[in-house]
Formats: structure tokens, C-alpha cells, sequence
């Protein structure tokens, strides 16, 4: 499976809405803390809207719900990894991405024929807290000499600036979420990183 090089990350269907239609072609719907109902609600309103524009939505997290609602693309981290019916979802046909961190976790992810693994987090993030500390190119190098042919997304800390940097590293695709969720303008910024991964595409 070819990725995009630009793999947008949102936290409400809103965005999509708003910054899809400028050309994105990879997003990933990440809802954190919402009851069952709205994460549907979401959901399927971010289906539609992806399948209108021709872009590949991914859902974070809420397997179940992709399941439920025909969507065809997933991330699971770790955690999400340990409760998720992997059977059911090849079954369905749901492509799986996955997050890694260290060689232990990039082994397991591998094991289970993932339609890409992200590696993170490549240079510090704002977004959240985690133990591990900001990988650095030489991982990317790394963690794509061991992928081979699966895809590698890398996330986090990025910026158009680094891009060049990231796929010289190996990285086949990008993912952000604070340098265009919290830009001045989102929609300027997400049509500078269209621009930026042009190359890559
Ligand atoms: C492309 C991509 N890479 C990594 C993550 C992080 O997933 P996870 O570790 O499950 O953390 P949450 O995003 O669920 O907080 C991701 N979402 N997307
Ligand atoms: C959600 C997430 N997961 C990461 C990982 O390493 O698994 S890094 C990250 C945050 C990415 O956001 P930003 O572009 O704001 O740094
Ligand atoms: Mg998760």
C-alpha cells in the first residue's frame, strides 16, 4: 500500500470538514474522551465526508466503531493492540496501522502484518506525554532497514522544515497534528504542508 506523504491527524470532524477539501488525502479521526454516541456521530459524518473527497480516512483507537460503521482503515497503539480483534478486522478487510516506540513494540507490530507502523515521537511533542524521548533520524533509518516494504509513518514534533530530513531518513509518510492544529491559520498551514510533501507524493 502506497501512503501519502502527508498524513493529517484531527481531533474533531470539524477539521476534516474544513481542511480536507484542500487537497488532503490521508486523515486520521483521533477523538479522545467522548461518549459512544458522538464518537459514532463523528465517525460516520467523517466517513461520508472522506469518501466524497477521495481521502483515506483513518479511525484512532475505536476499532469496534470502524467496524460497525464500514470504514476501512484503523491505528491502534499498544494499549489499543492488546483488546482489538485482529481476526475480525482482516476478516472485514480493515487496513491496521500501528504505533511503535522500541524494538520490542516495532517486532510485535510487524508480527501482525500491519498496512504501515509509525514511529514516534521522531522530535519532542507538545500534544502529549510520553516516556519515551524524541527518537531522532537515525531511528527512522533504523526502524525503516527493519520495515522493509511496510510503510513507515513518522510522527511527531514535525514541521515542514523537517520534512526533508524525515523522508532523506526513510519515512515514507508524515503525520502531524499541532504545527496546523494550532497555526494561526490551519487551513493556510495545511495547504503549506501539502505543498511541502509534493515532492514525496
Ligand atoms: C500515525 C500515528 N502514530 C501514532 C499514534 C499514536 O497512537 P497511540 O500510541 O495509540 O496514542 P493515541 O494517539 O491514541 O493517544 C497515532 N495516533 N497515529
Ligand atoms: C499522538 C502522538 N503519538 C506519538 C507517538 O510517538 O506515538 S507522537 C504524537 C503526537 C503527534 O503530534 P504533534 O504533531 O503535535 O507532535
Ligand atoms: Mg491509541
Amino acid at each position: 500500500m502506497k501512503l501519502d506523504p502527508f498524513y493529517l491527524i484531527v481531533g474533531h470532524v470539524s477539521q476534516i470538514e474544513l481542511l480536507v477539501p484542500h487537497g488532503v488525502r490521508l486523515v486520521q479521526l483521533r477523538i479522545k474522551d467522548q461518549a459512544e454516541a458522538e464518537i459514532h456521530r463523528q465517525i460516520r459524518r467523517a466517513r461520508d465526508f472522506c469518501a466524497v473527497h477521495r481521502a483515506q480516512l483513518v479511525v484512532n483507537d475505536h476499532w469496534q466503531a470502524a467496524l460497525d460503521l464500514n470504514c476501512s482503515f484503523v491505528h491502534l497503539g499498544q494499549e489499543d493492540m492488546d483488546s482489538a480483534d485482529f481476526a475480525a478486522l482482516r476478516r472485514a478487510g480493515i487496513a491496521v496501522g500501528l504505533s511503535t516506540h522500541d524494538e520490542a513494540e516495532l517486532e510485535r507490530a510487524l508480527s501482525c502484518d500491519p498496512a504501515y507502523v509509525a514511529l514516534g515521537p521522531v522530535y519532542p511533542t507538545l500534544l502529549k506525554k510520553m516516556p519515551w524521548g524524541p527518537q531522532g533520524l537515525e531511528r527512522v533509518t533504523k526502524w525503516k532497514r527493519a520495515a522493509g516494504d511496510v510503510p513507515l509513518v513518522g510522527i511527531g514534533g514535525l514541521t515542514t522544515e523537517r520534512l526533508p530530513g524525515l523522508f532523506a531518513a526513510g519515512a515514507d509518510s508524515a503525520a502531524v497534528v499541532t504545527d496546523i492544529a494550532q497555526a494561526a491559520d490551519p487551513e493556510t498551514r495545511c495547504c503549506d504542508w501539502i505543498r511541502a510533501t509534493e515532492a514525496w507524493r
